[in-house]
């Protein structure tokens, strides 16, 4: 479990992060979303302890990073990609990490075969790899001492879909698996596919917290269409819906989408489409929250509570 209590890091005048307080439990992927600058890899650098927290803690398993007992056996972390030798292969680096944790050669093969690098790309120089062949070997890196939590800093960086897909599938089989994941990342649709929890930060603040579908759930009321509105309004309005018009003829109901099923098939309309009117996603929550023109970031996180 990641616990991030009130931390705050300040750069001379510069605050990078401020009052910032999340969990991330076991079994679930967390997606750490906002802007450049908004404070992401700030808060993940000191939690694996390459930035020292102004105030406040952000703990592993209830512990600071640096007092993990070899901690690379306990979490995986993936920070910048980029920063390798060029002239090492992904086999070499590897295999002196392995030597570090003191985990055995076989599992430099495991994870290997794991990102897609088993055979020629793992005797290539780093030099020669693409952006999203080191991501894949920064993965590799961070699995290698079997840990049970990973903290990754645009792990999706550079993928291609295909890649984007199988990281997809990877850190949801770690979760499954009852692992802990914080991911950070730009590609909210990716995000949205594979996070249980969304953390926004803008500005250094956290500006929304929660499950998924909390964040994103409806309120927009439900779509109905049918080929007579006049009747379908009718129906509605019997069983106590409040409805309005909405895009192309359609109506939108006051209401949950069972209520307004319920209620038509008590009245025996026709509809041919009824959906949650809203569905904006995550990019239209993300944009609203993070716009400079948001506001204050408690106010939001208030209203979304
Ligand atoms: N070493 C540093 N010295 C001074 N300021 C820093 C330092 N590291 C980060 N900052 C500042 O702290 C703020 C947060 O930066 P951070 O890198 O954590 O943001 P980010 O959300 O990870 O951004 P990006 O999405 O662009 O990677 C920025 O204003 C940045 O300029």
């Amino acid at each position: 479990m990641i616990t991030i209590e009130h931390l705050t890091k300040r750069y001379g005048a510069q605050v990078a992060v401020s009052d910032v307080s999340f969990t991330c439990q076991p079994g679930t992927v967390t997606g750490f979303l906002g802007p450049n600058g908004a404070g992401k890899s700030t808060t993940m650098r000191s939690l694996v302890g390459l930035a020292t927290a102004t105030s406040g803690t952000a703990t592993i398993a209830g512990r600071a990073y640096q007092d993990l007992p070899n901690p690379g056996r306990q979490v995986g972390v993936l920070l910048d990609a980029g920063a390798q030798h060029a002239g090492r292969t992904g086999r070499e680096v590897l295999t002196l990490s392995a030597m570090t944790l003191g985990v055995g050669r076989q599992r430099v093969d495991d994870v290997l075969g794991q990102v897609g690098l088993a055979g020629r790309p793992a005797g290539k120089r780093l030099g020669n790899y693409s952006l999203g062949m080191r991501q894949r070997l920064g993965l590799a890196t961070a699995l290698l001492g079997d840990p049970q939590v990973l903290v990754l800093d645009e792990p999706a960086n550079g993928l291609d879909p295909e890649g984007i897909f199988w990281m997809r599938g990877l850190l949801r089989g770690f979760a499954d698996r009852g692992g802990t994941v914080l991911l950070s990342s730009h590609l909210l649709h990716e995000v949205e596919a594979v996070a249980d929890q969304l953390v926004v930060i803008s500005g250094g603040r956290i500006v929304a917290q929660g499950t998924k579908s909390e964040l994103l759930a409806d309120t927009g009321g439900t779509l109905v269409r049918g080929p007579d509105r006049a009747l379908l309004a009718k129906a509605l309005e019997t069983a106590g819906i409040g409805v309005s018009p909405g895009p192309d003829d359609a109506l939108v109901a006051d209401a949950e989408a069972l209520a307004v099923g319920q209620a038509v098939a008590a009245a025996g309309v026709v509809v041919t489409e009824l959906r949650p009117a809203g569905g904006a996603g995550l990019e239209d929550l993300f944009r609203s929250l993070t716009s400079s023109d948001s506001g204050n970031g408690q106010q939001v996180q208030e209203v979304l509570a």
